[in-house]
This record gives structure tokens, C-alpha cells and sequence, in this order.
């Protein structure tokens, strides 16, 4: 029986695990353009919009950065702030309950700086159309009073850009996203930019690893650069205690295997799933609900947090009847599939699917 576990337990999670990981994220994090690996054509783009902007001395566009946790979008909101030379504000959707503390922040803004709004998605309604307004025009009616008395004062506010962040494009409205100039969309990096960031992070940490040592923590690192560090972090760890400290490859894949992070990047929680769809179900189709049960995790964890990078990776597809383990997945985990085994294709595998209930 394996214990439960939620995201935040995984060392494979994309997401921020805690204040302490924040410091030394905020240590590992590039401060210029050029130093920001990977994601060649949002920098390019990214560069042109800003020093364009700056050869005329105006603000630039309003730029929104669409991407799953841990890929650097808040990296770049601060390079673009340091690129500009101008200071940064941060803040994010949640923490604007209301439109008045949205008011709150724009109101204090100085000329052209930049203000970093993550999760935008999660914005309040009422604040969001306030934006609107404080993007194109620079201006915000503030209400005071209530009822019938009410009365909406014009403010002006000085230019800034707005540097928005989401992981969750499609739920902007329309008319928001309509107002960024520049939207750059953040893919998953490919092992080689991993590569270089783990090798940039060990410089910074001070670990002596070897280029295949680095290529292995990049490998199973689900293409974030979050995963990369923290990864690094924990082989660093293992190197120190039972090494000399220097991480090559063999001592990469020991450590990676002691915290059962596989040579896909797959974790216990990633495999328990596959081996339970496979050696329980026969490879499916099956419920999630009962897919989840198997496993002893709630059907959320097994939704939100393994499933997007199995079907990412091929391993295992959404179906209108329920869960399959594709070929990859038989091969991956070494087992034989069973001559009754369905072939996910004929499935009708559509990711969009997976919400309509199951039979
Ligand atoms: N292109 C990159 N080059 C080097 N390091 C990077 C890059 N992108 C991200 N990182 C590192 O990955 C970590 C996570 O990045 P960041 O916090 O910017 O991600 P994020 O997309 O804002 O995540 P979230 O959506 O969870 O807030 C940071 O330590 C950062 O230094």
C-alpha cells in the first residue's frame, strides 16, 4: 500500500514548495535577458518590445506570459523590469479581493513601473474591469459612496506596463487579454536548455557536476526549470553525504533512484497509477474514480497532479470510457500487455473527453 500523497509532497511537483524554496529560487534566478536559457523566440520577441520601447522612450506594451508553474514567468517579469531599468511591483489575482485594493496599487505606481500581476486569471470581476481601463487609458474611476449616492471619481495614474502571468490562458476574457500588446507563450523546455540551466545553477551552488551528470537531472526533470533545480539540489545533497561532494553520472542516477524519480521523470505517485491501470484493469478503460482508489489517493491527485504529465508523455490516455495505458506505458514499466489490451487510438482518445462523465 503505498502512502498518500498530495502535489506538494512530490519532488517532482512544478509548483513552489515553500518559503525556503523561494530564497533559493530567488538566488538561482537570471537577472538579464541574455541569461535566460531556453525559450528563444519569447526573448526575442521580448527583447524587441522593450528596446524599442526604450529607444523611444515610451512604456512598452503591456505584456502578458501564459505558461504551466515553474517555467520562469516570473523570472522574466523581473528581468523585464531590470531590462527597463525601471522598479518592480508585485502582486497577484488573489490577493485582489476588490476593486479598491487593485485602486490601492495603481494609485502608488511611479512612471513606468512595471507591475507584476500573477495568476491574472484569478482576478475579481469587478477589479479586472477596473484594468481594463488602467491599461488603455491610465485612469481609474474610483466609487465612493454607496447606492444611489454613489459617485465614481476619475483618477489618473502614471503609465506603467503590466506584466501578467497565467497558467490558465483560455480563462481570461477576452477583452483583458485583448489589451496586452506582446502575449508569449512559454513552452516546456527540451532536455538540451535543461541542461544548461542545471549546469548555470550548479555554478551558482557551488556543485562540481559533470556534463552527463547534468544531462541526467535535465532528463527526468518534466521539461521546468523548477524541477531541474530542485532535483539538482537533492542529487547535490546525496553527493555530499555519501561522496565527495562532485556529482557525475553514476551518482546522479543513484541519488534519482533513492528518491524514486525515474529516467522519464516519472515519481512513485506517476507509476503507482500506470502499474495499478495495467496489472488491475488489464490497461483499462477505467473510472477514475476507481482508478484512484486503487492507488489509495483521492481521484483529484490522481487528475490534477499525475495525470496532465502521463498523457503529456504518451503514457497514458484520456478516453470517453475511461483511463488507458497506451504501448509506451507497457514498455515503460516493463510489463506485457495482455492480448485483450484495448489500443487507446481506437478509443477515441480526446484529452476534452476526459470531463464527460464515465461509464
Ligand atoms: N529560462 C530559465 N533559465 C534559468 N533558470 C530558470 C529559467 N526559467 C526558470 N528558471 C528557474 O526556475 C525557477 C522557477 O522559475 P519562476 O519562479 O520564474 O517560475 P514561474 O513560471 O513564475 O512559476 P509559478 O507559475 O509557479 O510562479 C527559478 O529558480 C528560476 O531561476
Amino acid at each position: 500500500m503505498t502512502e498518500p500523497m498530495d502535489g506538494h509532497d512530490r519532488i517532482v511537483s512544478a509548483d513552489a514548495d515553500g518559503p525556503e524554496e523561494e530564497v533559493i529560487e530567488a538566488a538561482l534566478r537570471p537577472k538579464k535577458l541574455d541569461d535566460f536559457i531556453g525559450q528563444e523566440r519569447v526573448r526575442e520577441q521580448l527583447s524587441l518590445v522593450l528596446h524599442s520601447a526604450l529607444r523611444r522612450g515610451r512604456t512598452p506594451d503591456h505584456v502578458l506570459l501564459s505558461g504551466g508553474p515553474g517555467l520562469g514567468k516570473t523570472t522574466l517579469a523581473m528581468i523585464i523590469a531590470a531590462e527597463l531599468g525601471r522598479p518592480l511591483r508585485i502582486s497577484s489575482g488573489p490577493a485582489i479581493e476588490r476593486a479598491g485594493d487593485l485602486a490601492a496599487v495603481l494609485s502608488t505606481l511611479s512612471e513606468g513601473e512595471v507591475l507584476f500581476l500573477d495568476e491574472i486569471h484569478r482576478m475579481a470581476r469587478p477589479a479586472e474591469e477596473m484594468l481594463y481601463m488602467a491599461m488603455e487609458d491610465f485612469r481609474v474611476d474610483v466609487v465612493v459612496g454607496k447606492g444611489p449616492g454613489a459617485t465614481a471619481i476619475p483618477l489618473d495614474i502614471a503609465p506603467f506596463t503590466l506584466v501578467g502571468a497565467t497558467t490558465r490562458a483560455g480563462m481570461l476574457p477576452g477583452p483583458l487579454r485583448d489589451r496586452f500588446g506582446f502575449v508569449a507563450h512559454m513552452d516546456f523546455y527540451e532536455p538540451a536548455e535543461l541542461e544548461v540551466i542545471v549546469q548555470r545553477s550548479a555554478r551558482l551552488l557551488d556543485v562540481e557536476i559533470s556534463d552527463a551528470g547534468a544531462a541526467e537531472v535535465a532528463g527526468r526533470s518534466r521539461g521546468t526549470p523548477r524541477i531541474a533545480n530542485r532535483l539538482l539540489r537533492r542529487v547535490r545533497d546525496y553527493a555530499e553525504v555519501r561522496a565527495d561532494g562532485a556529482v557525475d553520472l553514476e551518482l546522479a542516477r543513484a541519488a534519482l533512484k533513492l528518491y524514486e524519480v525515474d529516467e522519464r521523470g516519472l515519481d512513485r505517485l506517476d507509476r503507482a497509477v500506470l502499474a495499478s491501470l495495467m496489472r488491475k484493469f488489464g490497461g483499462g478503460p477505467v473510472g477514475l474514480s476507481t482508478l484512484a482508489v486503487s492507488v489509495g489517493e483521492e481521484p483529484e491527485t490522481v487528475e490534477v497532479v499525475a495525470e496532465p504529465f502521463l498523457v503529456r508523455q504518451g503514457l497514458l490516455a484520456r478516453t470517453p470510457r475511461g483511463r488507458v495505458a497506451t504501448p509506451a506505458a507497457w514498455a515503460h514499466l516493463g510489463l506485457t500487455p495482455p492480448p485483450s489490451a484495448p489500443m487507446a487510438g481506437t478509443l477515441f482518445a480526446l484529452d476534452d473527453d476526459a470531463d464527460r462523465p464515465e461509464q
